[in-house]
């Protein structure tokens, strides 16, 4: 994937982008999420907006237009809701961007910016969705803000991301086993984290025990716990948190201080104990749901071995009209 290319074309047909528009369904939005985050933390210029493909199709921003980019990602390449999306990107003269793993699918077509992503094992996080989309637009910003300072962090970042990452999936192995074994047939559960990584506790509820191993269970942002959520905490509920490196960890943090008082059952998936301090501080906290990602893959698997049940058996999604 060409980012500078991508970003030359834009530039060229769009002139200064003033609001990118995240869109996708379920796995592929939680992929979107880390680019929303950081477009909203770090563009002096730029709105962002990360919402579900098809409330995006109903209920189009009156900002849409020429001056807007939608990033859209949507791995089978087939999804209704992205396709319905990026029309209404098209109709109103937008900038439209895809990203797919199905080439030659309706998502893979010349009437947009099409990127075809591959997803075996060995990728490197800079070709895969998150990657993609950092990318691009740390490329938008380097051409729209003078004032923009973490171009070559993040650059230096993707040099550095897959090797810490594969180091973590070792460290972190035997305590996904050992959490697969002593908790596989808990009745419920909640994921947390925090920042740009919230997207990881989304993304592991939804996708990785909900959709995959059926297992009940909710997502919580850090910084909501202490507002509502932290009533239910006693040493019966589990609860597992992804503990961020970046401005954030300090919400991820004064969770932990609470669980360890009034807890008993929770795993923490520490980014400050799995190499992340590789990753310059600047822009570490871009990085960390990458991490994360690939620790949910860890964790489900366990769960998937321990509990006899495939990742992929599905008794809704795809077998039942919906
Ligand atoms: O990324 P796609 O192909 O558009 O598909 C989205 C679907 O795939 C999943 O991300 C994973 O099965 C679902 O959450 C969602 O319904």
């Amino acid at each position: 994937m060409d980012a500078v290319k991508i970003v030359n074309k834009i530039n060229k047909e769009h002139g200064t982008i003033k609001n990118v528009y995240f869109l996708a369904c379920g796995g592929s939005l939680v992929d979107l999420y880390p680019g929303y985050y950081f477009v909203r933390a770090e563009s002096a210029v730029i709105d962002a907006q990360w919402i579900p493909a098809r409330e995006f199709a109903l209920t189009p921003p009156k900002k849409l237009g020429k001056d807007s980019l939608l990033i859209i990602c949507s791995h089978s390449g087939k999804t209704k809701e992205c396709l319905e999306a990026a029309k209404t990107g098209m109709d109103a003269g937008a900038a439209v961007v895809t990203m797919t793993h199905a080439p030659g699918s309706p998502c893979d077509t010349d009437k947009w910016i099409s990127v075809v992503y591959d997803w075996a094992p060995g990728v490197k996080e800079a070709e895969k969705p998150q990657g993609i989309v950092l990318r691009i637009l740390n490329e938008l910003m380097k051409v729209q803000e003078p004032g923009y300072k973490l171009y070559d962090k993040i650059v230096e970042g993707f040099e550095k991301i897959d090797d810490v990452i594969a180091a973590a999936v070792k460290d972190q192995q035997n305590a996904a086993w050992l959490f697969a074994e002593k908790y596989s047939e808990e009745p419920n559960l909640y994921i947390m984290a925090s920042g740009a990584s919230y997207s990881q506790a989304y993304g592991f509820a939804i996708c990785s025990l909900q959709e995959m191993q059926w297992m009940d269970c909710g997502y919580l942002n850090s910084a909501e716990y202490f507002h509502g959520p932290f009533e239910v905490t006693d040493e019966d509920h589990l609860y597992i948190l992804m503990m961020s490196r970046g401005r954030n960890r300090m919400m991820d943090a004064r969770v932990l201080t609470f669980l360890e008082k009034y807890g008993k059952k929770y795993e923490v998936i520490d980014a400050d104990k799995l190499g992340m301090e590789a990753i310059d501080d600047s822009c570490v906290e871009y990085f960390t749901p990458m991490l994360f990602y690939t620790m949910t893959t860890v964790y489900r698997t366990a769960l998937q071995d321990k509990r006899r049940h495939p990742l992929d058996m599905r008794r809704y999604m795809g077998v039942v009209e919906y």
